[in-house]
């Protein structure tokens, strides 16, 4: 059976038959498997992950014609977010793009055979091409070296191109864990498909796999706790807290810089430029301290385990007062992915009253400086330009409105001792605005405060 798996193996690359010849001496030499040693695992990531530093590339953007899995976005609109992705990477180039009708994506070649043809007289006259990238979420291996014989190119699906940005873009601890997260569980469905895992028992796997996503979900874990700890520590100071999630790109990340001046911040025209969970204080008109969490961007069309292994860095985001969803108003695929946005933050708020989190959402159009006069009318709260900084004033007006609704605050003025243990207890638990004498009695003033339902019943409970 070993030799079987051997001669079907050898068709495909040498990277994954040298890890197969490496098993199969092991298993004769003991015939009896122990669970896979870390270089055997590495080798294994390898073999699916390693991906050369530079590449030109050739996008080819399959789309379904008619039936359920058309989707609601044009191939056109796919194909430039294809480029945006391949453009992230540095040291890639786009050399050309091809769109390519298909009547199912469950063919075992993808493609038609005249498609096929098609595609290889492109590839032949363009030596330079060294890498093909088929965008569409995930292949099968079977598909890829059906596609690696023909086209005689290394080929990438949306997943490998979107791993190899997130492995090039974490820099943090938090973030390379869940980079591993996402390899381990890329892996673990593969191991369900590809012959390469034959070689291991079942049992050496699942062992393996079970250990590792243990290991890692604990070190994440530990780091979680911590920021449990912060998030904790928020509630205490009582902050109203603004999480900014949107579409990978959409301007989360500027949008923040500008309201809040931190130089700190860098906005990068790239996919998956943040990949942090980071607050940032800001004040609203009235002097209202507020805190910004910038978060991962979305994308769409991505296997659900690879999102899955981004959600923890969400959940800040769905406890927030208020969530700042940013659109880029220039996206000719607005619509799209204003809904895919939607629909995740439904999926990850799934415990949560639809109608709850539809009331946090407060939508920003970002890029209103790159909009033509004849953009169709996009329905958002307020629009900006962060880079520009046209709209913060009102977009800032318009959230403090937002945010004293959503959180129950409001702003009243309170005629208290001057000098008083009412005015400092006022100071740790509310926000003050103003502080005048009264006119009619010197031994009072008037303070102008921004307080929660919560506090002004306790300030009436002590003072009043
Ligand atoms: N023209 C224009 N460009 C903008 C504006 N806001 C942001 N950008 C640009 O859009 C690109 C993405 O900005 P970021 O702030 O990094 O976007 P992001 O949403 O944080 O992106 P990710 O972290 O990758 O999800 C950068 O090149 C910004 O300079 C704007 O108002 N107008
Ligand atoms: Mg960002």
């Amino acid at each position: 059976m070993i030799l079987g798996y051997c001669r079907i193996l050898r068709k495909s690359s040498n990277r994954l038959r040298r890890i197969y010849i490496s098993a199969c001496l092991r298993y004769s030499s003991s015939n009896n498997f122990e669970e896979l040693s870390d270089s055997e695992y590495n080798k294994l990531t390898d073999s699916y992950f390693h991906i050369k530093e530079a590449h030109r590339c050739l996008i080819i953007q399959p789309y379904v014609k008619w039936g359920p899995k058309k989707l609601n976005i044009t191939p056109e609109e796919q194909l430039s977010e294809a480029i945006a992705l391949i453009q992230t990477l540095p040291s890639w180039t786009v050399e050309d793009t091809l769109t390519v009708p298909l009547d199912t994506l469950d063919r075992k070649a993808l493609f038609k055979s005249g498609s096929m043809e098609r595609i290889k007289q492109v590839v032949i006259q363009r030596p330079e091409i060294s890498a093909i990238f088929i965008n569409s979420s995930s292949l099968k291996k079977a598909t890829t070296v059906i596609l690696q014989e023909n086209f005689k190119r290394a080929i990438m699906d949306r997943y490998k191109i979107v791993m190899k940005i997130l492995k090039t873009h974490a820099i943090s601890k938090h973030a390379k864990l869940q980079v591993s997260l996402a390899e381990l569980a890329y892996l673990k469905k593969k191991s369900e498909q590809d012959l390469i895992f034959k070689t291991y028992s079942s049992e050496a796997l699942k062992l393996m796999f079970q250990n590792r996503e243990q290991k890692i979900k604990s070190e994440i874990e530990n780091l979680r706790s911590h920021r449990n700890l912060l998030r904790n520590k928020r509630k205490k100071i009582d902050y109203p807290v603004v999480a900014v999630v949107g579409y990978t790109n959409a301007g989360k990340t500027s949008l923040i810089k500008a309201l809040t001046n931190e130089a700190s911040l860098q906005p990068k025209d790239q996919l998956f430029a943040t990949l942090d969970v980071t607050v940032h204080k800001g004040i609203l008109p009235s002097g209202l301290d507020v805190l910004y969490i910038d978060t991962v961007g979305f994308i769409s069309d991505i296997p659900t385990n690879l999102i899955e292994c981004f959600v923890a860095t969400l959940e800040d985001a769905l406890l927030a007062d208020v969530i700042l969803h940013v659109e880029d108003l220039s996206s000719i695929s607005f619509d799209y992915k204003r809904q895919h946005v939607l629909n995740v933050l439904k999926s990850l708020g799934k415990d949560e009253n639809s109608d709850d989190l539809s009331s946090k959402i407060f939508a920003v159009g970002n890029k209103c400086d790159l909009l033509k006069l004849d953009t169709e009318k996009r329905e958002t709260d307020v629009n900006v330009s962060a880079q520009k900084g046209i709209g913060l004033n009102e977009l800032m007006t318009q959230l403090e409105k937002f945010i004293l609704k959503s959180t129950q605050r409001q702003k009243i003025t309170l005629k208290i001792p001057n000098g008083g243990e009412e005015i400092r207890w006022l100071y740790k638990n509310a926000t003050i605005l103003e502080e005048i004498p009264d006119e009619n009695d010197y031994q009072y003033i008037m303070a102008k405060v921004i307080i929660t339902q919560v506090n002004l019943n306790k300030f009436k409970h002590y003072f009043i």
